[in-house]
């Protein structure tokens, strides 16, 4: 490698780069390119037309001659053309930021396709998960990464300099061969966030069908009463915090399952299920989602006074009670319930939003990883049993009445306190100090089953 790396050296700011494709991307990059300070030389199929740019636009052939970095701002349909130019661009650093508008859509990357089609050129992948309309805008939060991969160390020293100096954050993937992953990031529709929201919708569903039949239908067969209006406010509010609590634990559930299965396994040097990757690998997409139907929960609970059918209801109730002179006790121990489940929401709540932040990139960057699953972990656990007491004082005398209901006239709440209590009570156990400490050894490595093969080969 060494002659064909010593044509790739550290760069000078003067130094000229090289864009080939007058396009959207082409004329973005280059913009920002000279305003970063660098001289820019366009590449084009038709120098004398191809409209207003920068800077100085050559045939193809010229271009390339006028710089160490070029940028192929072209399709990669077209890429074919290059091969022609080969005794220009080799031992040239090549940038391909090009994508596909699909998957799978050829049988090797472009990234790879191109250093095949050049094999003496240096090929660095590079910059394809920014937007021509990022770019012109200049480095903003959301788009200062761009990932980079290529055989070359020194190629991707030199486009990562550049790179660093438009503004952007460089992050390395390795080589040309990470390029087919590059390729399939601009792709992705919020990845991470599917599951999560597919058992949102789910959930929402079936506890919204359970609760229309439960609450407004069953009371029109039974009751001849029409409470259909209660479908806006009462069952969306009912609906909200049972799928947030069931979400909110089931981000703590996969947790509890991989350490159960390390106790049962005897070893931690072996891999989850894929399933348990999968899903642990979403929790914080789960908990924000958890999150946001509890402000729901939260909001419609504050708009309960102003209801219409609320102020009727005690309006009527006051007027009945004066026309018959009547008067209600007070209820000590129904102060107490009330209070004592509005301040487990509020507090569980509260710790909630903390959980929400601190799950941003932004704050957890500047916590230490020791502080980070404080938060995530052990007050994560503290919210969970806050908001799921918040669920059993709620429901507190009808609990003790859970005999006199069949299981299709259970309240919604009572079903969507199943799953944490489940996470709860497995997370106890964990706790007891007997399982603790073996989890310890095993988390540490002290525990393992040598004769295991699957095992042996991880420890080499
Ligand atoms: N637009 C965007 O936001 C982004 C684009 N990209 C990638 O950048 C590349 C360019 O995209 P974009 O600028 O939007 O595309 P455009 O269609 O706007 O521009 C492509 C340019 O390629 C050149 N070209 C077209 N046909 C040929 C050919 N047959 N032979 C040689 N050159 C040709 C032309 O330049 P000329 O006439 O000067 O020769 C043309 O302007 C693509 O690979 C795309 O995937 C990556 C990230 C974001
Ligand atoms: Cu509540």
């Amino acid at each position: 490698m060494g002659a064909k790396e010593g044509a790739v050296s550290p760069h000078s700011r003067e130094e000229s780069l090289c864009i080939f494709g007058t396009g959207d991307l082409g004329r973005s990059l280059g913009h920002r390119l000279f305003q970063s300070g660098y001289r820019v030389v366009y590449g084009s199929r038709r120098p004398d037309s191809c409209g207003p740019v920068p800077q100085g636009v050559l045939n193809h052939a010229e271009a390339a001659q006028s710089s160490r970095i070029i940028f192929l701002c072209i399709n990669r349909e077209h890429y074919s053309f290059l091969q022609a130019l080969a005794p220009q661009l080799n031992g040239k650093v090549l940038v391909d930021v090009s994508n596909n508008p699909e998957k799978d859509m050829f049988p090797e990357a472009n990234a790879v396709y191109l250093q095949r089609l050049l094999p003496e050129a240096y090929v660095v992948k590079a910059l394809n998960t920014l937007s021509a309309w990022g770019l012109q805008n200049g480095p903003s939060d959301a788009n200062r990464q761009t990932f980079i991969c290529g055989d070359s160390a020194e190629a991707k020293q030199a486009v990562s300099e550049v790179c660093t100096r438009l503004g952007l954050l460089v992050l390395d993937r390795g080589g040309v061969g990470a390029s087919r992953e590059l390729e399939d990031f601009p792709l992705q529709l919020f990845p991470m966030w599917k599951l999560p929201m597919r058992i949102a919708v789910g959930l929402s569903g079936a506890f919204f069908f359970y609760l229309l039949i439960r609450d407004v239908i069953y009371t029109y067969v039974y009751e001849g009463k029409d409470v259909s209006f209660r479908i806006l406010v009462s069952l969306a509010n009912k609906v909200f915090p049972i799928v947030s609590l069931i979400m909110l634990a089931l981000c703590y559930l996969p947790g509890v399952m991989a350490a159960l299965l390390q106790l049962h396994r005897g070893t931690k040097y072996r891999r989850f299920p894929d399933w348990l990757d999968r899903w642990m690998l979403c929790r914080k997409q789960m908990g924000l989602v958890a999150l946001a139907l509890a402000s729901l929960h939260v909001l419609y609970t504050l708009i309960i006074p102003i209801r219409y059918y609320v102020r009727y209801r005690i309006g009527a109730g006051i007027i009945s009670q004066a026309l018959k002179n009547q008067t209600t006790e007070f209820f000590n121990i129904l102060a107490w319930r009330t209070d004592s489940y509005y301040s487990m929401g509020v507090l569980g709540f509260a710790l909630f939003i903390l959980l929400g932040i601190t799950s941003l990139p932004s704050v957890s960057n500047a916590l230490s990883w020791r502080e980070f699953s404080f938060i995530q972990s052990k007050l994560g656990y503290v919210t969970l049993f806050l908001c799921t007491l918040h669920g059993y004082l709620y429901g507190w005398d009808k609990f003790l009445h859970l005999y006199s209901y069949k299981w299709y006239t259970l309240p919604g709440y009572m079903l969507s306190l199943v799953v944490p209590t489940v996470v709860l009570g497995l997370k106890l156990l964990l706790l007891l100090p007997c399982v603790d400490r073996r989890l310890t050894r095993i988390r540490r490595g002290w525990e393992h089953t040598p004769q295991d093969p699957s095992v042996q080969k991880l420890l080499i």
